[in-house]
């Protein structure tokens, strides 16, 4: 529609306009990475014309302004998702690091033998691995929770495996493959009442809607750049200060160090304690600039027009003959429900059907497992396609998708 979100704001994604076989791109695969306004382009340009220098060492103006910079884009992860100090965020390369530098501090140094962490059976691999590789080395066990008949986490299996050999209960906001949401404050609620802390994957969150992380009561917190309008290679851990403090340090080296000796080293405090080396300076300064443009938009803004996007999405895509689509449909105000679905169709491999889609209607989708092959395996199939929108896309490129799966259904129909 006119004026839509989506209508106002891809005119400062310059990726979008493109073509791609002959047809006008449509992108919706944001859920594997969003595209880059200019805003964000312009400020890594500029980072690298004007002021690039090397951080928190160096005396000169350039490093000085790098570092204010950098420091700045701290500051505005740690606002934007309420954290109470930006000394509670930590830079890494990404979510799937940001797990693995818990697992590897906080959960060697408080995990051994029989404690439980506790998981869901559609977190993605990232969220999945890093505890398998930490139970193998500590003996702690993992517990998968399951999926109620509309396949949202069962939450009545998760009350029941609670209990006081619970450390640590590790999962997603937001699914990537299942659209649903978790009720995290009850989550935390339940896990704090045994003594475990919860980390909660927000990859699918932070970017589409407010998050609030003091509110949520999650101990840690992950998040990547790239799926928010920022630079890859740059994500975020939140941790609460208690606990980051007491952590040992993920990897050696400058900038994570009080005091160096041949024999031994003192450690810097939260976050310099985890940042090891020189960090991705240009990226955390864009994904300062990615927050800001999400910030002037509005994230209540952003999730509300995604909301739409999303009932609009399902409804159509479940008109579709043939379909079946994971996870629940858009509640009864439509938020419990991500802009993106999860699909297949009778008798079509996914990957044909986004190979035809890119091919013969510019339309990009995603097919495979999207890593959450034990969810795909506990849904009894091994791929699927998926299509996922953000607050660049519009009603009519859905609408442009669903003509294009149609017409790739209608080809592939005639072979049978
Ligand atoms: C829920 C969730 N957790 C963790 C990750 C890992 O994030 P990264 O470390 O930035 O890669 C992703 C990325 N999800 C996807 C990446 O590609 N397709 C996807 O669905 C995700 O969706």
């Amino acid at each position: 529609a006119t004026g839509s979100l989506g209508e106002l704001t891809r005119g400062d994604f310059p990726i979008l306009n493109q073509e791609v076989n002959g047809f006008r791109l449509v992108y919706m695969d944001s859920a594997a990475t969003s595209q880059k306004p200019t805003a964000v382009l312009d400020c890594l340009r500029n980072y690298y014309e004007s002021y690039n220098a090397n951080v928190h060492r160096g005396i000169h103006s350039l490093s000085a302004r790098a570092t204010d910079e950098y420091e700045l884009a701290r500051k505005k992860v740690a606002n934007f998702i309420n954290a109470p100090s930006d000394r509670d965020i930590i830079f890494t390369r990404n979510a799937t690091e940001s797990i693995n530098l818990v697992a590897y501090t906080w959960g060697i140094a408080n995990l051994g033998e029989g404690d439980e962490i506790v998981l869901s059976v559609a977190e993605h691999h990232s969220n999945i691995v890093p505890w398998q590789i930490l139970a193998q080395k500590t003996g702690a066990v993992l517990r998968f929770i399951g999926l109620t008949p509309d396949e949202c986490l069962d939450m009545e299996q998760l009350k029941e495996t609670l209990n006081e050999r619970t450390k640590l209960v590790s999962t997603f906001h937001v699914s990537n493959t299942l659209g649903c949401m978790n009720p995290i404050a009850e989550i935390v609620e339940r896990a704090h009442k045994v003594g475990a802390k919860v980390l909660v994957d927000a990859c699918q969150s932070v970017p589409h809607m407010p998050v609030d992380v003091q509110a949520l009561g999650a101990d840690f917190l992950v998040a990547s750049s790239h799926k928010m309008c920022g630079p890859t290679g740059i994500g975020i851990l939140y941790g609460k200060s208690t606990l980051l403090n007491d952590m040992p340090p993920f990897l050696g080296g400058g900038e994570m160090i009080a005091d160096v000796f041949l024999d031994h080293s003192t450690y810097a405090l939260s976050p310099s304690r985890f940042e090891a080396g020189t960090p991705a300076i240009g990226e955390a300064i864009g994904f300062g600039a990615a927050i800001d443009y999400l910030s002037n938009i509005g994230m209540d803004q952003i999730h509300a027009y995604e909301v739409e996007l999303s009932k609009y999405l399902y409804e159509n895509l479940s008109k579709v003959p043939g379909v079946k689509i994971y996870g629940p449909p858009p509640g009864p105000k439509g938020d419990a429900r991500a802009s993106l679905c999860a699909f297949n169709v009778e008798g079509i491999h996914a990957t044909d059907l986004s190979t035809f889609l890119d091919q013969q209607h510019g339309v990009a989708i995603r097919s495979g497992h999207h890593c959450t092959q034990p969810l795909h395996r506990h849904l009894g199939i091994n791929a699927s396609a998926r299509a996922s929108a953000y607050f660049y896309n519009t009603v009519d490129e859905i609408d442009i998708f669903l003509k294009g799966l149609n017409d790739t259904i209608s080809f592939f129909s005639s072979f049978n």
